[in-house]
C-alpha cells in the first residue's frame, strides 16, 4: 500500500478488475491523473486481478508509484473480491476473456459470466452504499444484468453497462462522412446491446447545429448510406478492430469507460450520451433489461431521455437488439448465472 498526497475532495474508492489486462492497464494511469473523476479527486485504487494476473497487477501498481500522481491516495492489488470491492465507490468491471477472430461477443457467454456472478455477490457486500457499476467486460449488458441479479441490496440503476465505444465510434463516423469536427456533433444514440445487433441512430443528431440527415443529404448520403455503411461499420467495429489490429479494441476501449464514468458522476449538462442501463420499460424495452438508451446525467445521476419520436425503421431496429438482449438472458438463466433480484 502506498500513501500520497492529500486533496479537497473526499477520495473516492475505484475498483478496477482485470486490471493487468490491456484494457485495465490503460485505464488505471489515466484515472490516477484525475481523467474519469476530475482533477481535485483523489482517488484510492483497488487493482482486482485472478492469481495469473498479480505479478502483472503488481507491475502496474509499481508504475502507478512511479507516476507521483497527486491525486493518486493508494494503491492495492488483490484477488480476493471481498477485498476488491470492499468499500468502492466506483467499480470498472474490465476483468474477463476478450473475443477473438471469428467469434461473437455473446459466445463469451460462459466463460466469462460466472466472473460476474461472484463480482456482483461481493460488490452486494463490501462496496460503499454509493458504488456505481460500469460493465465493460463482454458480453457487457448481459454480464452487467448479471452482477445486478446478484446484488439484490443494491439498487438496479447502479449497473451500467458500456456502449460509449460504440457512441464515439458513430460520432467517429459521421464526423469522417460529413467533414464536420467531432465537437459539433451531437445528439446521436446507440439503443440496445453492445453488439452487431445495436442500432446506431442519426435521426435525431445534428451536425454544425443542423440535422444530420440533410447534412448528409448535401453530401450525396441517403438512408440507404446510413443503412448499409453507417449502421454496419459502427455496429462491425469490434470485429473490424480485431481483424486489423490483431486484438481486441483497448485504447478507445478504456478512453470510452472512463467518459462512461466521467458523464455519470460529473454530468452531461444539456448534451446527451449513450448508456446500457436497466430498462425502465420504455421504448418497449422489457423492465430491467440492461440495454443502450440515450440519457442525461447530473448530480451523479443519469436519466433516460423519453421524449423521442420513433420511425417503423428505428422501432423495428430497436426491437431486433432488444430480441437478442431477451435471448440472452434466456441463455445464462438456462446456465444458473442468475441471481435472485
Ligand atoms: N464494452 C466494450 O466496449 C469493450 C471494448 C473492448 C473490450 N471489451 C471487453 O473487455 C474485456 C477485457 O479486455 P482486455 O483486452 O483488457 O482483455 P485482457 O485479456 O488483456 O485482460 C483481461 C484481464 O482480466 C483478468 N481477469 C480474468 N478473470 C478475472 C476475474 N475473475 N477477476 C479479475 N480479473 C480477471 C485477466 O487475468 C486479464 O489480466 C474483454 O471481455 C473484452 O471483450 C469490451
Ligand atoms: O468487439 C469486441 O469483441 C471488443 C469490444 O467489445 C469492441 O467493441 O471493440
Amino acid at each position: 500500500m502506498l500513501s500520497m498526497t492529500p486533496s479537497k475532495k473526499n477520495p473516492v474508492t475505484v475498483t478496477v478488475t482485470g486490471a493487468a489486462g490491456q484494457i485495465g492497464y490503460a485505464s488505471v494511469f489515466r484515472v490516477a491523473a484525475g481523467e474519469m473523476l476530475g482533477a481535485d479527486t483523489p482517488v484510492r485504487l483497488r487493482l482486482l486481478e485472478i492469481p495469473q494476473g498479480l505479478n502483472g497487477a503488481e507491475g502496474t501498481a509499481m508504475e502507478l508509484t512511479d507516476g507521483a500522481f497527486p491525486l493518486l491516495q493508494s494503491v492495492e492489488v488483490t484477488d480476493d473480491p471481498t477485498v476488491g470491492f470492499d468499500g468502492a465507490n466506483v467499480a470498472l468491471l474490465i476483468g474477463s476473456r476478450p473475443r477473438t477472430k471469428g467469434m461473437e461477443r455473446a459466445d463469451l457467454l460462459e466463460a466469462n459470466g460466472g466472473i460476474f456472478s461472484v463480482q456482483g455477490k461481493a460488490i452486494n457486500d463490501y462496496a460503499a452504499d454509493d458504488v456505481r457499476v460500469a460493465v465493460v467486460g463482454n458480453p457487457a449488458n448481459t454480464n452487467a444484468l448479471i452482477a445486478a441479479s446478484h446484488a439484490p441490496d443494491v439498487p438496479l440503476e447502479r449497473f451500467t453497462a458500456l456502449t460509449r465505444l460504440d457512441h464515439h465510434r458513430a460520432v467517429g463516423q459521421l464526423a469522417l462522412a460529413t467533414g464536420a469536427a467531432v465537437q459539433n456533433i451531437e445528439g446521436v444514440t446507440i439503443w440496445g446491446n453492445h453488439s452487431a445487433s445495436q442500432y446506431p441512430d442519426l435521426f435525431h443528431a445534428t451536425v454544425d447545429g443542423r440535422a444530420a440527415l440533410d447534412v448528409l443529404a448535401e453530401k450525396g448520403l441517403d438512408q440507404s448510406w446510413i443503412e448499409e455503411t453507417f449502421i454496419p461499420t459502427v455496429a462491425n467495429r469490434g470485429a473490424e478492430i480485431i481483424a486489423v489490429r490483431g486484438g481486441s479494441s483497448v485504447a478507445s476501449a478504456a478512453h470510452a469507460a472512463l467518459m462512461h464514468v466521467r458523464d455519470w458522476t460529473l454530468g452531461t449538462g444539456e448534451r446527451w450520451t449513450s448508456m446500457a442501463v436497466p430498462s425502465d420499460g420504455s421504448y418497449g424495452v422489457p423492465e430491467g433489461l440492461i440495454s443502450s438508451f440515450p440519457v442525461r446525467c447530473s448530480g451523479g445521476k443519469y436519466e433516460i431521455i423519453h421524449s423521442f419520436e420513433h420511425s417503423d425503421f428505428s422501432r423495428n431496429k430497436i426491437a431486433t437488439s432488444v430480441t437478442e438482449l431477451v435471448d440472452e438472458r434466456e441463455a445464462v438463466a438456462q446456465l444458473g448465472l442468475l441471481g435472485q433480484r
